[in-house]
């Protein structure tokens, strides 16, 4: 088995990955896309890729993707907290008052917008592949220029770094969701998956269209704990939605809301079911 993830060690990815995989099937990838190519294109059996952050939502690159271009499904959930610190080269963190530039992942700049704000203001930010990455680059060039990673503990210890400051995302309860995807359809037994994503696209646009469609859900019964819509693509004002849908009843209820769905000209794509994992 062989199981992707955004590389290199020590990103955030590679921390869900390494709690439910053997070390020796992982496998780094630069972006989150390469990584779900690889599924895609049967390189990889797996691959452990975020989906939405607590604080910044959902991760495009993630959900794009399975909606465009894979017809990969989702088997499991695990959700983690996420906690970044601010590290320099060793060498550098005597003048670490008087950083030059900080380095990490959109995702990890936007977790910690307000820290950097108020501590860092000036300091110009440059955008790389990952967390770890951005420790990688460190201490790869932070002996000559005085420039600093956002990254987790463990990337910052991974690479040689010093933690100049530690939890630093604006929420305390900062969380990210990552989903294991695969080629094949969850096996798991139903009483273990919790929750289901599909995609919703709308064939037809009249008053009343979205609504008559969630209608499938809310006269069953059944509960949606997100939606969110997305652009098609295609031209401006053309979307698709995101739907995820708590698994509290049978299935077979929540596929009758498909066919219906169906009958309204709507169309579904199953991202699939799956159970959550919680990491401490
Ligand atoms: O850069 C990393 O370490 C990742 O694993 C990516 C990622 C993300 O895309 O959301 C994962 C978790 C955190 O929310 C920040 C970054």
């Amino acid at each position: 088995m062989k199981v992707g993830y955004l590389g290199p060690e020590g990103s955030f990815s590679y921390g869900v990955a390494a709690a439910n995989f053997r070390q020796k099937d992982l496998q780094a990838f630069h972006t989150i896309f390469d990584c779900l190519e690889a599924v895609e294109s049967g390189q990889l059996t797996k691959a452990v890729v975020p989906i939405e952050n607590s604080y910044e939502g959902t991760v495009h690159d993630t959900l794009d993707f399975l909606y465009h271009q894979g017809s990969l499904y989702v088997e499991k959930e695990m959700v983690m907290p996420i906690h970044h610190c601010l590290a320099v080269h060793p060498e550098m963190a005597a003048q670490s008052t008087h950083l030059t530039g900080i380095y990490s992942h959109p995702q990890a700049l936007s977790q910690t917008k307000r820290y950097l704000h108020e501590h860092h203001k000036k300091i110009p930010q440059t955008v790389v592949e990952s967390t770890a990455k951005s420790a990688q680059y460190v201490a790869l060039h932070g002996q000559k220029e005085a420039v600093a990673a956002i990254c987790s503990e463990q990337a910052a210890e991974l690479f040689g770094l010093s933690i100049i400051a530690r939890e630093i995302e604006d929420s305390p309860d900062n969380q990210t969701r990552f989903w294991v995807v695969s080629k094949k359809k969850n096996l798991t037994s139903q009483k273990d998956l919790k929750k289901m994503s599909v995609c919703l696209t709308l064939t037809s646009d009249h008053p009343g269209t979205l609504h008559q469609s969630l209608a499938a859900f809310s006269w069953r019964n059944i509960n949606l704990s997100k939606i969110e819509s997305r652009p098609l693509k295609t031209q401006l004002g053309f979307y698709f939605f995101l739907l995820d849908i708590v698994i509290d009843c049978p299935i077979s209820l929540i596929e009758l809301a498909f066919e219906e769905i169906h009958l309204l000209n709507g169309r579904i794509k199953e991202l699939g079911a799956y159970p959550i994992k919680i990491i401490k």
